[in-house]
């Protein structure tokens, strides 16, 4: 089994998609941390922009997981695999299509649903049956869940976090108008304003009003209008605007209990011990959604509340309280 810390590459084949459509040759991105003994590996499933680079410098999870933290490297084979359609080292709208030149805004629609069946035939061939632990935030967590409502015998421990069994009206609603947005302004300006959207639906109200109140820059930008920018800015110089379409598409199909009897009776399909937690300010994700999540799955106890002012990106800044949990899961 490879010991990580490199992206490499695992070939999956074709992928018939929900849609009937076959894509072909398709390639996910992966990393791992840690050694696998048959029976510790933990999938760590990355949300919207996100990437394998979960841990070490620069990763986005790098205070919880790592030796001695709440996801433990030193006892766990934790594996991060890039999204099916992401622009991260998986097949998606900058890899090659059939004719050798980029699939671009010709990439197929795909689900989320689509994204787990790339994952399950990544886990075959990384040679993984079944997932000690399956975790995932906001995307990360949709994928978690129907990971767990369709492999029930792959997943023991379950970890959902700031995300929801079905996208809602307003999730879907920002998401599709942010597509517009790029497809209306391009994909430099596009993904800027997109991005820009979205962040002020990751923070809080109480969080702008406490760091930047009605504070104007030298420049003469508001403070606030000013990070924003800088965030649209930085997206921008790291991500691709058809992927972007794509990965929003995806999660706004998202409904578990699509073709399966509804929400309720696909939660109850999950054998996993599960942590579910929410985000006491997250605004995008609110916490009826994950209360709906523990109230339907049998092997959760109660909600668990991430103190946090910070909403929805909650789930990436507190480490510590994310690193508890996990911790309590995996234990
Ligand atoms: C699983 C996954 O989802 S992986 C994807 C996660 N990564 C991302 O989402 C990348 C985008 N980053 C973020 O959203 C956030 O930085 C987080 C969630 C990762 C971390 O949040 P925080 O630590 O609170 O960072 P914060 O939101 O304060 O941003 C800090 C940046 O804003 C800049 N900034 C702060 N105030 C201003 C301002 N008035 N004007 C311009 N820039 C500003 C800082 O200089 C800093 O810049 P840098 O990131 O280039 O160093
Ligand atoms: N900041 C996160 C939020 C989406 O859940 C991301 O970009 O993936």
């Amino acid at each position: 089994m490879p010991r990580g810390e490199v992206t490499q590459q695992a070939a999956i084949g074709n992928l018939t998609l929900e849609s009937g459509e076959v894509l072909p040759d398709v390639t996910l991105a992966y990393e791992t941390w840690g050694e696998y003994d048959g029976s510790n590996a933990v999938l760590i499933l990355h949300a919207l922009t996100g990437d394998t680079r979960v841990t070490g410098e620069g990763g986005w999870w790098s205070q919880v997981v790592g030796p001695g933290l709440g996801i433990d490297t030193d006892r766990f084979f934790v594996v991060a695999a890039n999204i099916l359609g992401g622009c991260r080292g998986s097949t998606g709208p900058t890899t090659p299509a059939p004719d050798g030149a980029r699939w671009g805004t010709r990439f197929p629609s795909v689900t989320v649903r689509d994204q787990v069946a790339a994952e399950v035939a990544f886990s075959d061939a990384l040679g993984v049956d079944t997932w000690y632990g399956v975790i995932g935030g906001s995307a990360g967590g949709m994928r978690a869940l129907e990971w767990a409502i369709e492999h029930p015998e792959r997943v023991e421990r379950l970890f959902l976090l700031a995300t929801c069994a079905a996208a809602s009206a307003d999730q879907i609603a920002l998401s599709a108008t942010q597509n517009d947005i790029i497809r209306a302004a391009g994909p430099v300006a596009g993904l800027d304003l997109a991005r820009r959207i979205a962040h002020i639906s990751y923070r809080s109200e109480t969080e702008f009003a406490e760091r930047f109140g009605r504070l104007v820059q030298d420049d003469g930008r508001f403070a606030v209008e000013s990070y924003l920018q800088h965030h649209g800015d930085k997206l921008v110089k790291r991500f691709d605007a058809d992927s972007y379409i794509v990965l929003s598409d995806a999660m706004n199909s998202h409904d578990v209990g699509r073709g399966r009897g509804g929400v309720h009776a696909a939660l109850g399909r999950i054998q996993a011990e599960t942590v579910v937690a929410g985000i006491d300010s997250d605004r995008l994700y609110p916490l009826y959604q994950q209360l709906e999540l523990a109230d339907g799955i049998p092997g959760c106890e109660a909600l668990d509340i991430v103190k946090s002012p910070y909403g929805h990106d909650g789930f990436l800044i507190e480490a510590d309280q994310v690193g508890d949990l996990a911790r309590r899961l995996l234990a």
